[in-house]
């Protein structure tokens, strides 16, 4: 039986060992090690992450106690060492503490960058890249019989689409890699930093990541400053994206009506921009790799999704963002990808705030939550003993949403600190999935490849995104030159 210092009974966990406590038993897929290890201490289960203890969370019930009932309790996020290097001193939405700055910051997101309103008005760009630059290059390689990296042009049509409504360029003036930036932020926020855990091996930065994160922040300011700069530049201001909302707020309080009154500095705007480069970039394509590939796997569902893709739109035109509310079976396909692969598998990071007591178990004050929605995902007693198979008629039955009520699916956490950009980032994924599964047949290579036989390794990081790219061929196979 564990005690935290103030001798309450903590969750049981583990044995750990002096100075690393438990971080040698994470692996590298740690949401896979930690759900074997649930399984033998429970739904509520305490680790030692060097000095940090860290409570996992790893049953819907146990979910719901900590993201609805005790939601307040548990909606600030660990200072972790990412955080100051790469989001100016946690002065963006993603990593900031709970409170009036975060709260304020959180109400201008979702009411002038990611409403739904603002995602709809970007429905001309998305038809654009998806719709034609996308579905037209992949229908010159059907012609060629050209094998195609798919997991590449996913991830290209996410980041054009990101670009432009950000930051209003298209990737071709961008002589940066910011997709590769992105991607080296996710890695270093999701490591399992020793800085954050055993302080005092933090200075010698055995893992090299402190290095890492100032050489990633110092160039993505430089980008960031870069695009600002283009922007207050322009003669001819008109509100085209993102930026374009968030700069005439520099030196305006943040909300005239708090008690707090925080001014906008040209700070907090690149820390909001980077928060925003780096969800949109990496959740969205991470989504739609996994979903495909799991069509690929699966043909009987391949095939059924093509079938309401001709009834609902035909065989002579693509889709439209408008058919996406009649497409039933895509959002079943949908919820089974993001059982089986949450794409953020432990949410991020959430502090507890008070000491509190939860299922008799004691959760001391600054203790670091971890969700682990991907053991929830994989769980029997949750979803059947068929709960490997990728089998989307169970959502037929059971009336479960995306939105955060049901604590058996959280792909976009839940509570105060659940994503702001569902509606965005669900309206780009599926789109792009309806686009590639209607336009197209996709053949496996080398010839006689197994649909089971396709690659599924995973990467760990902040996200769980494939290690391997797809490499398919596509076969056209909407009537003549459909548009
Ligand atoms: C399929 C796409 C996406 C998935 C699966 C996803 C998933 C998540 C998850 C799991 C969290 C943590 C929630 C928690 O702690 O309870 C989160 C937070 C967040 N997401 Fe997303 N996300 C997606 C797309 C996007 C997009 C497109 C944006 C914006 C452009 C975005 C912006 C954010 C922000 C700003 C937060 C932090 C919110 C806060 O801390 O208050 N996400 N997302």
């Amino acid at each position: 039986q564990k005690h935290s210092k103030n001798g309450g009974k903590l969750p049981p966990g583990p044995p750990s060992i002096p100075i690393i406590g438990n971080l040698h038993q994470l692996g590298t897929l740690p949401h896979r090690s930690l759900q074997k290890l649930a399984q033998k201490y429970g739904p509520i289960m305490s680790i030692r992450l060097g000095t940090v203890t860290s409570i996992v969370v790893s049953s819907p019930q146990a979910a719901e106690q900590f993201l609805k009932t005790h939601d307040t309790n548990f909606a600030s996020r660990p200072k972790i060492q990412a955080s100051d290097y790469m989001s100016y001193g946690t002065k963006g939405l993603v990593f900031a503490e709970y409170g009036p700055y975060w709260r304020n910051i959180r109400k201008l997101c979702t009411l002038q960058l990611l409403s739904s309103s603002k995602a709809e008005s970007f429905a001309g760009l998305r038809r654009e890249e998806i719709g034609v630059s996308l579905v037209e290059s992949l229908k010159m390689s059907a012609a060629t019989g050209e094998v195609v990296d798919l997991s590449q042009k996913i991830g290209e049509v996410v980041e054009d689409i990101s670009t432009r409504m950000i930051l209003g360029r298209s990737k071709d003036d961008d002589r940066y890699d910011l997709k590769g930036l992105a991607e080296e932020v996710l890695t270093l926020a999701g490591a399992f930093n020793f800085a954050d855990y055993v302080p005092f091996l933090g200075a010698l930065d055995l893992q090299g990541l402190t290095r890492r994160m100032k050489k990633a922040s110092k160039h993505f300011d430089q980008v960031l400053e870069k695009i600002i700069v283009e922007h207050e530049q322009d003669i001819n201001h008109q509100h085209r994206d993102l930026v374009d909302v968030l700069l005439p707020l520099i030196n305006q309080p943040m909300n005239p009506q708090d008690d707090h009154i925080y001014v906008i500095d040209r700070t907090n705007i690149k820390a909001i921009l980077l928060d925003l480069i780096i969800a949109s970039f990496d959740a969205a394509t991470t989504a739609t790799e996994w979903t495909i590939s799991e069509l690929l796997r699966n043909p009987r569902v391949m095939k059924k999704l093509q079938e309401e893709l001709q009834s609902v739109v035909g065989m002579d035109r693509i889709v439209d963002e408008k058919d996406l509310v009649k497409l039933g079976y895509l959002n079943m396909v949908m919820k089974e990808s993001l059982r089986l692969h949450p794409v953020v598998p432990f949410l991020i990071p959430r502090e507890c705030m008070e000491g509190i007591t939860i299922g008799g178990y004691y959760i001391p004050k600054k203790s670091r939550i971890m969700v682990n929605t991907w053991a929830i995902g994989h769980d029997q007693n949750v979803w059947s003993n068929n709960v490997e198979e990728f089998f989307p008629e169970r959502f037929i039955e059971r009336n479960i949403d995306l939105r955060g009520h049901d604590f058996e699916l959280l792909p976009f956490g839940s509570g105060r600190r659940m994503c702001p950009g569902l509606h965005l980032g669900l309206t780009t994924v599926r789109l792009v999935l309806a686009q590639l599964v209607h336009c197209f047949d996709w053949k496996l290579i080398p010839h006689g490849t197994r649909p089971k036989d396709i690659d599924m390794t995973e990467i760990f990081g902040l996200s769980v995104p494939r290690a391997n790219h797809l490499l398919v061929k596509p076969v056209h196979r909407l009537l003549g030159q459909s548009m």
